[in-house]
C-alpha cells in the first residue's frame, strides 16, 4: 500500500472543498483560523508516519481531545463510567440540552459536550488533573514534548460557554457531578483547548489501532475496551452526522470544531486530517472529504 500517494492524492482532492463551510466563531478565539489550510498525516501502528500539507501545523483539537479522556477514564477507573454515561447516538448537535432533562442529567454518549463534561468530571476525580493527563499521554504518544493547552482559547471558551455551563448544573442538578460544577468546566476547556497538529494526532491515536497498546508497548486498554471505545467512535464521534461519516469514511472517527478529524483503522494504524472550515453539524468540510478520498481510493475503511 503506498500510503504517500494517497494521503497525497486524498489531500488533493479535497483542495476542491476549500471555500466551503465555515469557521466555527461561537468560540471568538478559534474565529481566526485559517480556513484555507489543509493537512493530513497517518501514523501506522509500528510508527511509520506519512504527511501531506498542513500536517504539522498545531490546531485546536477540541473535541478530539474527547476520545483521549474516555480512553484514560477506562483506563483508570473501568466501565463503572457506564452507570454515568450512555453509548448510543444523540441524533442531535453536539451541544444540545433536550435529551438530558427526559434522561435525568445521564448524557447519551461520551462524545457529545454533556457526556464529555461528565467524563472530564470522573477523570479529575480519579486523577486530580484532568487536563494535565490528557496533555501528559498525548505528548508521550506523540513524542512531542512542547503539546500544550492554548490558555486564550480556554478563556475564551469559558467566557462564552452559556451553554456548556448550563449543560454541567443540569447534569449537576442530577447528582452526575462529584466535583465543584466551575472546576469541571475549568478542565474541560483547557482539555479542548490543547493544540496539537495533524501528525501528532496520527501519532496519538495509534493506541486504538493497535488495540489499546501504546507507543511504548504499555497496555492502556484491554482489547475490548480499545474495540468498543472504537464502536462509539463509529457511531457518535462525528455527533448527528455519524451516519453520513460512517457511509462516507467508513472508519471509527472524531471530529472538533477546530476543524480536525481523527480517524482509526484498526491493525493498521489512525489517520487525522485537518481543515478549519466546518458543515453545519460542526465536522470539516474538507478533512472529511480527505477521509472520504482516502477510504474510497484506498478500500481501507473497517467494511
Ligand atoms: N464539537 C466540539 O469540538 C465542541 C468542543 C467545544 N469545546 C465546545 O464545548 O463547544
Amino acid at each position: 500500500m503506498n500510503y504517500q500517494e494517497l494521503i497525497d492524492d486524498a489531500v488533493d482532492a479535497a483542495r476542491t472543498h476549500l471555500g466551503h463551510g465555515r469557521v466555527a466563531d461561537y468560540i471568538p478565539a478559534l474565529a481566526c483560523a485559517d480556513p484555507n489550510a489543509i493537512g493530513m498525516a497517518l501514523a501506522t501502528v509500528d510508527g511509520e508516519v506519512f504527511q501531506a500539507g498542513d500536517a504539522d501545523r498545531p490546531f485546536s483539537i477540541q473535541s478530539i481531545s474527547k476520545l483521549f479522556t474516555l480512553a484514560l477514564v477506562l483506563a483508570e477507573g473501568g466501565d463503572a463510567l457506564w452507570r454515568r454515561v450512555g453509548r448510543e447516538p444523540s441524533g442531535n448537535p453536539f451541544n444540545s440540552l433536550v435529551q438530558l432533562e427526559t434522561e435525568h442529567g445521564i448524557p447519551r454518549n461520551p462524545f457529545i459536550n454533556a457526556g464529555a463534561i461528565v467524563v472530564t468530571d470522573r477523570l479529575l476525580g480519579l486523577t486530580g488533573d484532568a487536563a494535565e493527563h490528557v496533555r501528559r499521554f498525548l505528548r508521550s504518544e506523540s513524542e512531542n514534548p512542547n503539546l500544550a493547552t492554548n490558555a486564550a482559547i480556554a478563556a475564551s471558551e469559558a467566557e462564552h460557554g452559556h451553554r456548556n455551563a448550563a449543560l454541567a448544573h443540569f447534569i449537576a442538578s442530577h447528582g452526575n457531578l462529584d466535583n465543584d460544577v466551575d472546576a469541571v468546566l475549568a478542565q474541560y476547556y483547557e482539555h479542548c483547548a490543547i493544540e496539537a497538529s495533524c501528525r501528532d494526532l496520527a501519532l496519538a491515536g495509534r493506541f486504538l489501532a493497535r488495540h489499546g497498546v501504546r507507543a511504548d508497548g504499555e497496555r492502556l486498554l484491554s482489547r475490548s475496551e480499545a474495540k468498543q471505545i472504537n464502536a462509539v467512535l463509529l457511531t457518535c464521534g462525528t455527533y448527528d452526522a455519524a451516519g453520513e461519516f460512517a457511509y462516507r469514511v467508513g472508519l471509527p472517527g472524531k471530529s472538533g470544531v477546530g476543524g480536525g478529524v481523527l480517524a482509526i483503522m484498526p491493525g493498521r494504524g489512525a489517520v487525522c486530517a485537518w481543515s478549519p472550515a466546518l458543515d453545519p453539524a460542526g465536522n470539516s468540510v474538507a478533512a472529511v472529504a480527505a477521509l472520504d478520498a482516502f477510504t474510497t481510493a484506498s478500500g481501507l475503511s473497517v467494511f
